[in-house]
């Protein structure tokens, strides 16, 4: 895994958003994986500006979203799908048809996770996934004690990551929806690039995991040690746990 230690989010987003450009250099027709949260917030900033600047378009693109809340009302903001309208799809020039998220208000969810599985590899497939990560290290919402291989999946959310999220619904608890639907890590596996942020120091532990942990259902995100393109970009607070630190440094210096 590629490990880029880098000053601030800004350096973050104009880095991850260089290589979406290369992505789409090279192929147009590509397709883009959007997560939420505020770790690919400077990464859709760096994006919405070259798109602005005529240097990318995603006019032929689909974007395919990792998540989203079960039963939560359509129009409210927390909803993954308006945070991926305004953060990033609306203010480039991506065809609304062509942004895909799994739907958690289907009467039949079962059907509509397949359904959404099946999607992304009729269309082509993920080109480049951005991620997060939780601090308990889920990926999208792969909560630990997951399989390493599911699809896109009805999931349970752990009382942690109701907590960390309990921010974006006026800091109440209760108020934060209990299920989700999302692309299960075998699913995100399959996108041909991943991209992680990582920013500050409650994601350090998470993040030393990930890199150096060993392979476990406890850390969900260390399955991207198996994926042959994988890079993190984090800030120095969230490295701050890495053993191999200057390692690290001393390849990104060569790179
Ligand atoms: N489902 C999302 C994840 O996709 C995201 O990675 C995580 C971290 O969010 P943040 O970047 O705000 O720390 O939050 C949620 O749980």
């Amino acid at each position: 895994m590629e490990v880029f230690i880098l000053p601030d989010e800004k350096a973050i987003g104009e880095a991850i958003a260089a290589r979406i450009q290369k992505v789409f250099e090279a192929n147009p027709k590509s397709n883009l994986g959007v997560a939420t949260g505020s770790s690919p917030l400077s990464t859709y900033k760096a994006l919405i500006d070259l798109v602005n600047a005529g240097k990318l378009s995603f006019k032929d693109a689909h974007f395919f979203m990792l998540d989203e809340y079960v039963g939560i009302d359509e129009n409210h903001p927390e909803r993954y799908r308006n945070v991926i309208m305004t953060e990033i799809a609306s203010q480039v020039d991506v065809d609304p048809e062509n942004v895909h998220g799994p739907n958690g208000n289907a009467d039949d969810l079962e059907k509509a996770v397949q359904e959404y599985d099946n999607l992304i590899k009729e269309t082509g497939g993920v080109d480049l996934q951005i991620l997060g990560i939780g601090s308990d290290g889920h990926i999208a919402f792969n909560e630990p004690g997951g399989s390493l291989v599911s699809r896109t999946h009805v999931g349970v959310l752990t009382k942690q990551t109701r907590e960390d999220n309990a921010r974006f619904f006026d800091g109440d608890l209760s108020k934060v929806p209990t299920h989700c639907v999302t692309q299960g890590l075998g699913t995100i596996m399959d996108a041909r690039e991943l991209c992680l942020v990582a920013t500050g120091e409650n994601k350090a532990e998470a993040v030393a995991q990930l890199v150096e942990g060993g392979i476990s259902a406890l850390w969900p995100a260390t399955i991207m040690q198996m994926h042959p393109k994988a890079a993190i970009f984090i800030d120095e607070a969230a490295a701050s746990k890495l053993k191999l630190i200057d390692y690290y440094r001393e390849i990104q210096a060569q790179s």
